[in-house]
């Protein structure tokens, strides 16, 4: 049944993420985040039994407890737990198809579901480390920044990594002032636009233990870390730092802060999903149209069990409409 295209809520596109993967098990289970969302994979990949209909736009109605599914075919069936080659190339048709929607105004935000970034690159030479990276050359190679929000905790727990997926003995590398610098500007103004923070405040871990310890353990914070967040202030950013990692997470501490920008992946990564795996989102910042991931990966040790938490893409699926909402 088509709905008034006038009145009819623009929806979110679940895009399927890895087949193989516990994505397809997760979509019918999102329904209960009781947000308007559309589900772009094959549908062939859904666990048996799923109550699922085909819709030929993202905004087509059907009835409840039913998971839409726009339809977009695989070259083969998904073995949960197994990687095949052959879908690689669907994995990434669908994110691209996804933000066409989003972009041509026919859906209101992207919610991915997780890939295995090695079967992307193995299958499809997939040139792109993850979905943030792409989803930034989709969006005309714009300067993005990853942050993984938690929604279950107080004080909340959101982290930035100015570096993302990158090889740990190139972080002292690539993480320059500009890159730095770069990753506190994106991340104040999504506070602002996209969290309802009007004055956010942002904490900047060191790169190296005890953020230096004033240059017995490494010179980066003293150097020009220290500098840059001096010359940021002046400008009107509301900055700590550098601060040492090991002490910034714990509940006082995040108390603090909005958001912490840490020099690395797993700086980063490590406190939210220690503190909040089931509830953490990944949130694209920087981008023109609005991106939500859950917080986990593909899980193939699990897939197809039926066991697959889906509470972190429910949340995901909520912030994503937090934000339409907001925008
Ligand atoms: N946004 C994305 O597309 C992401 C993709 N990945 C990819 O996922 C693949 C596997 O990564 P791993 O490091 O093994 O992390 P993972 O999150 O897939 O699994 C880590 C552990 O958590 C468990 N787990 C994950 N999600 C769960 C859920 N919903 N319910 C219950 N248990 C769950 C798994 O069973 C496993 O024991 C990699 O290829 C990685 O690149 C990882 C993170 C995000
Ligand atoms: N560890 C987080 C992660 O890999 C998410 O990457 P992305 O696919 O959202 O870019």
């Amino acid at each position: 049944m088509k709905e008034d295209p006038m009145t009819a809520p623009r929806p979110i596109i679940l895009t399927c993420g890895e087949p193989a993967g516990v994505g397809p098990e997760l979509a019918f289970k999102a329904l209960a985040a009781g947000v308007p969302f559309v589900y772009l994979g094959d549908p062939a990949h859904l666990p048996e039994g799923t109550t699922w209909a085909a819709v030929e736009a993202p905004g087509d109605a059907v009835a409840e407890g039913v998971l839409p599914v726009l339809v977009h075919p695989f070259a083969a069936p998904a073995v949960p737990g197994q990687l095949d080659p052959a879908n690689a190339a669907g994995v990434i048709e669908v994110i691209a198809g996804a933000v066409e929607l989003v972009q041509s105004g026919a859906a209101s935000a992207i919610c991915t579901l997780p890939i295995n970034k090695e079967a992307l690159k193995r299958g499809a030479g997939f040139a792109f480390p993850g979905h943030t990276e792409f989803l930034a050359h989709l969006a005309g190679d714009l300067p993005v920044a990853m942050m993984l929000a938690s929604t279950t905790v107080e004080p909340p727990c959101r982290v930035v990594p100015a570096t993302i997926h990158v090889a740990l003995d190139q972080v002292p590398v690539l993480l320059t002032p500009a890159v730095l610098e770069e990753a506190i500007r994106i991340t104040d103004q999504a506070l602002r636009r996209d969290f309802g923070i009007a004055a956010p405040r942002l904490a900047v871990a060191g790169l190296n233990p005890h953020a230096g310890e004033n240059g017995v353990m490494g010179r980066q914070e003293l150097e020009w870390m220290a500098p840059l967040l001096e010359r940021l202030r002046a400008e009107g950013f509301q900055l700590s730092g550098p601060l040492p990692a090991d002490t910034m997470f714990h509940a006082p501490a995040r108390s603090r802060y909005d958001a912490a920008i840490c020099a690395y992946h797993d700086q980063a990564l490590i406190p939210i999903k220690t503190l909040d795996f089931a509830g953490g989102v990944n949130v694209t910042l920087g981008l023109p149209f609005i991106r939500t991931s859950p917080d986990h990966g593909t899980a193939l040790d699990i897939a197809g069990k039926g066991i697959a938490d889906p509470a972190s893409t429910i949340a995901a699926l909520r912030m994503a409409w937090d934000m339409v909402g907001r925008r």
